[in-house]
């Protein structure tokens, strides 16, 4: 079987991306946001402490006849920005794309973070790392990804995210009319549980390319691109009056500067990053301030290829028994 899902993204800014998510009988349909950076399906639900919900669709498992508790199961997340959310677990049918998991855990929160509260674009995360990165206890339950791959005509899953418009996620096919050239693969770590992978290099604008082994998660939950100082430094030397604001927590710029295009190296091949899509977006709303779409990881202790460099690309993540990326222009 094979299937696909349109995503989009949840404001003008591209900040995250969602997807709708079918969950229960009858189903109850929740936008969900795909986040290969981590790997509990959690939603927002009946069970959530009514004050932490405002305006997210929630999940109701007692009214869904396919709905089952178990028993004893708990969970807990806390991401990269400090949000955090945390409930018990259910079994129920979940369906994406047209691809059913009959038995899905779906973890339900009872209490989520401000910053999930203050977002009713998200209604919960569908994760798509690797099972180390599962918060249940006292047993991790398996991905979507996990209970759907066999299934698959191919083990594999495709994300097409666009900038300020509708991308696909794909199930089980690698469409080639949704990139150009070939693809190219490279090897991934799984450990600790991301989709982790080593970039070939850098180039930035017309300047030469700069062959360097990069190491880095392909994040589909992270928003913005995070590499080491010295290439971010080198990026924006060459966008005048840049300056790395401790005001505003990183590069910022005229919003009116026109930047270079960014290239990452993936094996012998470049995929080119626009530089408008590293002009992120103002501080503030209104501001002619802009926040940069590359920021340093330092702080983070690993690089990320957000969003930012994901929509300028076509990538496979291939769930095979030697896990591996691809990457394509488009
Ligand atoms: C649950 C474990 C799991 C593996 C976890 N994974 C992650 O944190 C990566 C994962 O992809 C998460 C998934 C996010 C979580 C928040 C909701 C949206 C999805 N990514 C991040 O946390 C990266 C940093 N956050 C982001 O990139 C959020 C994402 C977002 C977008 C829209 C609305 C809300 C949030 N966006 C922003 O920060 N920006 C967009 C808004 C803009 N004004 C500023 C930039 C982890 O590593 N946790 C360990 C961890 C704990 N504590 C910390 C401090 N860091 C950690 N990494």
């Amino acid at each position: 079987t094979s299937g696909s899902v349109a995503t989009s993204p949840i404001d003008s800014s591209d900040d995250a991306y969602s997807i709708p998510v079918s969950i229960g009988t009858p189903a109850q349909v929740l936008n969900l946001d795909l986040d290969t950076g981590s790997s509990d399906l959690w939603v927002f639900s009946s069970l959530t402490t009514a004050s932490e919900v405002n305006g997210q669709n929630i999940y109701t498992p007692s009214k869904s006849s396919t709905s089952k508790l178990v028993s004893g199961a708990t969970w807990k997340v806390k991401y990269g920005d400090e949000s955090t959310s945390s409930g018990v677990v259910y079994t129920d049918k979940v369906t994406v794309g047209g691809i059913t998991a009959s038995s899905q855990a779906v973890e339900v929160a009872k209490t989520v973070s401000a910053s999930f509260t203050s977002n009713s674009d998200i209604d919960g995360l569908i994760g798509m790392g690797f099972d180390s990165l599962n918060s249940a206890k006292p047993s991790a339950v398996p991905t979507f990804f996990d209970n759907i791959i066999g299934n698959l005509d191919s083990p594999v899953f495709t994300a097409d995210l666009k900038h300020n418009k509708a991308g696909s996620y794909d199930f089980g096919v690698i469409d080639s009319s949704k990139y150009t050239g070939s693809l190219t693969y490279v090897a991934v770590d799984t450990d600790p549980g991301y989709w982790k992978f080593t970039s070939s290099g850098y180039g930035i604008g017309s300047a030469a390319f700069k062959s360097t082994s990069v190491v880095g998660i392909a994040d589909t939950g992270t928003t913005l691109l995070y590499l080491d100082t010295a290439i971010v430094k080198a990026y924006y030397a060459t966008v005048s009056g840049a300056s790395n604001s401790a005001t505003y927590g990183g590069w910022v710029f005229k919003c009116s500067a026109t930047l270079p295009n960014f290239v990452f190296g993936v094996g012998s091949a470049k995929i080119t990053i626009p530089g408008s899509y590293i002009n992120y977006s103002p501080v503030t709303t209104g501001s002619s301030t802009c926040f940069g779409g590359l920021q340093d990881s330092t702080d983070i202790g690993i690089n990320i290829f957000g969003d930012v460099a994901l929509k300028a690309a076509f990538v496979v993540f291939d769930g095979s028994d030697t896990p591996r990326l691809g990457w394509a222009s488009k």
